[in-house]
């Protein structure tokens, strides 16, 4: 029977690096979650034992940590592309190293109105995040947000749609809309601000969330999507994973008390799951920009 390894990848995952900056009393913190994996001609490693090749996980991880006091923390894309050429030049069976990145942000807490220098909160507003993939001479950045809670009390409707015998669902013309966004974004290159190409994009897709009167998630997402792409030439395509959140009207008539939309039951499972991809017509080929994202983006 002739058999052979398929595609393969080895890395360390789920670095928690934490770096303060403590150069002054003011302490900043940078709170990071990084993933590492190398690909390439691991073969050996798989069929004979031979680990000749293998740059191990651990130093991967030790890696990580270095970089974080040796070349600091900026952007995330930044320190992940640092990471990745790092092991593509430590590793010469590497072809591809991909580096995942998240952030979690903190903001300090507040004492007599200002803020503390060396204590902090963590902050909801979503996971930033960044998904690297280096090449012997290409880099792929796709980055994006996670965890991204946000609820809108009226301004989306559903109604129109397909109907057969097992449709029980009322159309609306007045509803909450509710969802956990995941949104990724593809850029065209890396000659990119990307700090404030992040915190543009976040407060677009917040703002077209608001602005957009929903007929669907499905369009509300499109929605998004077109204004990042019209506003940001160095973003070739973004891709959204948006679980319906339902909030279903509580029957309180049995009780005589009307409920003209103000008390919902927010049902936790089962959820819509729409997920659409908007992409620019002349956007360059994505390579291995996608390579291994978690489920649909
Ligand atoms: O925005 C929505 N899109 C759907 O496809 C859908 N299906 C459904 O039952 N409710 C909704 N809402």
């Amino acid at each position: 029977m002739a058999i052979h390894l398929g595609a393969n990848q080895y890395g360390k995952a789920e670095n928690r690096v934490v770096r303060i900056y403590r150069d002054t009393p003011r302490h900043q913190i940078r709170d990071l979650n990084v993933s590492t994996a190398l690909r390439g001609r691991f073969d050996a490693a798989h069929t004979t034992g031979e680990q000749g090749d293998v740059l191990p996980t651990d130093t991967q991880k030790n890696t990580a940590f270095a970089f974080a006091k040796e070349k600091g923390i900026g952007a995330i894309e930044e320190y992940a592309l640092t990471l990745g050429e790092r092991f593509l030049a430590a590793s010469p069976a590497a072809e591809g190293a991909r580096i995942e990145v998240e952030e979690y942000a903190w903001e300090r807490i507040e004492v007599d109105g200002q803020g503390h220098d060396h204590s902090f909160v963590r902050t909801g507003g979503g996971v930033r995040n960044t998904i690297v993939n280096v090449e012997r001479g290409k880099a792929y950045v796709v980055s994006g947000i996670s965890d991204l809670v946000v609820l809108k009390s009226t301004g989306s409707g559903f109604h129109g749609f397909l109907k057969d015998e097992y449709t029980t669902l009322p159309e609306t013309d007045d509803r909450i809309l509710a969802t956990s966004l995941v949104a990724r974004w593809r850029y065209e290159h890396t000659d990119v601000e990307w700090d404030k190409a992040y915190d543009r994009i976040k407060a677009l897709l917040l703002e077209k969330f608001a602005t957009i009167h929903s007929l669907a998630l499905q369009q509300t997402l499109y929605g998004m999507g077109s204004a990042v792409l019209e506003a940001h030439p160095e973003v070739a395509e973004i891709r959204f994973s948006a679980p319906n959140k339902h909030h279903f009207l509580v029957d309180l008539s049995p009780f005589g008390v009307e409920n003209p939309g103000e008390v919902f039951i927010a049902a936790d499972r089962p959820y819509g799951l729409i997920e659409a991809t908007v992409t620019r017509d002349d956007a360059s080929d994505p390579g291995s920009a996608w390579h291994a994202t978690p489920g649909f983006c």
